[in-house]
């Protein structure tokens, strides 16, 4: 069995949930075996430890992406910097508002949490409309930060996030998708 297909068979897919319709990608089980998680890691620690791909910071959004950004972070020698959901962050933030595959939401990043020259990756558990991780990738292009990556455990391709994102002009890398959400 190949990574990718390693990691998948760890995903728990819950039914109608937190929606009816909403077929929910649940990670938890590839955080929660010690030998699963260090596969996951590991599989972006060497994409980014590459000299052409290293980042300056890893930036991670809110919350499951800082289960999986602060490890790689930490494992890269770089800073880490979170992009939270209002309300959150003490300090002065810049802000945007996007649409999510259920509701709208907020998100906020510290005026100083980057600065131009800054060379990032942008990290998330899943991308599904794309709505959150572009909302991200503003947040630190407003600080003057290039994001070089935005990286993901999985795509559901068929919300068309993934590709408005390559649209845009993002370099994007995920692991695993779902085909049918
Ligand atoms: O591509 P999109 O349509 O924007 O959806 C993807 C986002 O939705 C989920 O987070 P959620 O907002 O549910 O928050 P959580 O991580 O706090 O559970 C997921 O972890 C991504 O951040
Ligand atoms: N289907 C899904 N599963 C898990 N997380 C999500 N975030 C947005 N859509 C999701």
């Amino acid at each position: 069995m190949d990574t990718s297909a390693f990691l998948k068979s760890h995903i728990r897919t819950v039914p109608d949930w937190p929606a009816p319709g909403v077929q929910f990608r649940d990670i938890t089980p590839l955080l929660q075996d010690p030998k699963v998680f260090r596969v996951l890691i590991d599989t972006f620690v060497h994409r980014y430890m590459d000299a052409a791909l290293r980042p300056t910071v890893v930036a991670g959004l809110d919350a499951r992406g800082f289960i999986i950004g602060s490890v790689l972070a930490y494992e890269l020698g770089v800073g880490f910097v979170p992009i939270r959901k209002k309300g959150k962050l003490p300090f002065t933030t810049v802000e945007e508002t996007y649409e999510l595959e259920y509701g709208s939401a907020t998100v906020e990043l510290h005026t100083d949490a980057v600065r131009p020259g800054d060379r990032v990756v942008l990290i998330d558990d899943l991308i599904a409309t794309g709505g959150t991780m572009m909302a991200g990738r503003r947040l630190l292009e407003k600080l003057g930060a290039e994001v070089t990556e935005g990286a993901a455990i999985v795509d559901l391709p068929e919300l068309g996030g993934s590709e408005k994102l390559r649209a845009s002009g993002l370099e994007l890398f995920t692991l695993l998708d779902f085909a049918g959400h």
